[in-house]
């Protein structure tokens, strides 16, 4: 058996058209929705990442607003943007660029965030909201693999799902969203304190990879017939991505996301999702 490919390609493609007739009518409305992004320091990876969000913005008709900051930059000068950002009018919604750098309090910069103006569904108070089953923003990465997996016909209903890795925009909360009644899976989070990590995999009909360590999952982990996505990034000595997932993996699995081009791509149309969606409530609000 060859796995079936989740194209996170293809699906952020069609995500990203059924939102750029949502721009479209909001524009008719009056509304211009504004992507804001604050990266700090030179990061290739990130830098990256940062400009395909703003391509995909000019894609479907969302404004840009980018600001940079060098790696020297004190949590001062990084609160000072975010300020900057919460107060622009033109920034209906924006995102601080993770990782930042090391002595910065992440969670002071995130909390200083307008929360309606959270894009990322990572502020304190989006957080709050998905563990209480409020409407709200939700983390883009985790929210990319519950749509990677729904419009490719995967059942996540009943399902048992292992995600490996405890990072704040995978692995801790992807369990609160599919432990919603609404996905309704049954979830195991592992991580680098987790003995025997095989066990638990072997037991699991999806598997969210994402520990950032090169092929930790191995075909001989994988229950025939699951699901395997695989969020890590590690580089080779060229540059190349490897992910969490051995490739052998994809003659077990019924399933498998590719790596680049599976949930990269989702984790990028729905961050533009969030802001859509923010900028829909606030005009509904308004009237
Ligand atoms: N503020 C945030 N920071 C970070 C997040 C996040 O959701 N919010 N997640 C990751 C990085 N990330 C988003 O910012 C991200 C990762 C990967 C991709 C992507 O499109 N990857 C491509 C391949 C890119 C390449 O060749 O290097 C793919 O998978 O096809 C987009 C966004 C950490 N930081």
């Amino acid at each position: 058996m060859t796995a079936q490919i989740l194209d996170g390609k293809a699906t952020a493609a069609a995500i990203k058209s059924e939102l750029t007739a949502r721009v479209e009518a909001l524009k008719a409305r009056g509304i211009t929705p504004g992507l804001g992004t604050l990266l700090v320091g030179d990061d290739p990876g990130s830098k990256w990442y940062v400009a395909g969000k703003h391509r995909d913005c000019a894609q479907v008709g969302i404004a840009s607003i980018q600001r940079e900051l060098p790696d020297t930059a004190t949590q001062e000068e990084i609160e000072a943007v975010v300020r900057e950002l919460n107060a622009d009018p033109a920034c209906t919604g924006y995102i601080v660029q993770l990782p930042l750098p090391k002595g910065i309090d992440t969670n002071r910069v995130l909390e200083l965030m307008d929360p309606a103006k959270d894009a990322d569904g990572l502020h304190p108070m989006s957080l709050g909201r998905l563990v209480l089953n409020e409407t709200g923003p939700l983390p883009c990465t985790p929210n990319g693999i519950v749509e990677l997996l729904r419009r490719h016909g995967v059942a996540i209903n009943g399902a048992h799902v292992v995600v490996v890795g405890r990072g704040i925009t995978v692995g801790r909360s992807i369990g609160l969203l599919l432990t919603r009644k609404s996905e309704n899976a049954t979830v195991t989070l592992c991580h680098t304190g987790t003995r025997d990590l095989s066990a638990h995999l072997r037991e699991a009909d999806i598997v969210v990879a994402a520990a950032g360590v090169a092929h930790i999952i191995k075909p001989e982990d994988v229950k025939p017939g699951a699901a395997v996505l695989d969020v890590g990034v590690s580089r080779d000595e060229n540059g190349k991505i490897v992910g969490d997932v051995h490739p052998g993996v994809a003659e077990v699995a019924a399933w498998i996301s590719p790596n680049p081009g599976g949930v990269g791509p989702m984790t990028r149309a729905l961050l533009l999702q969030n802001v859509v969606e923010a900028s829909e409530r606030a005009a509904d609000h308004v009237g």
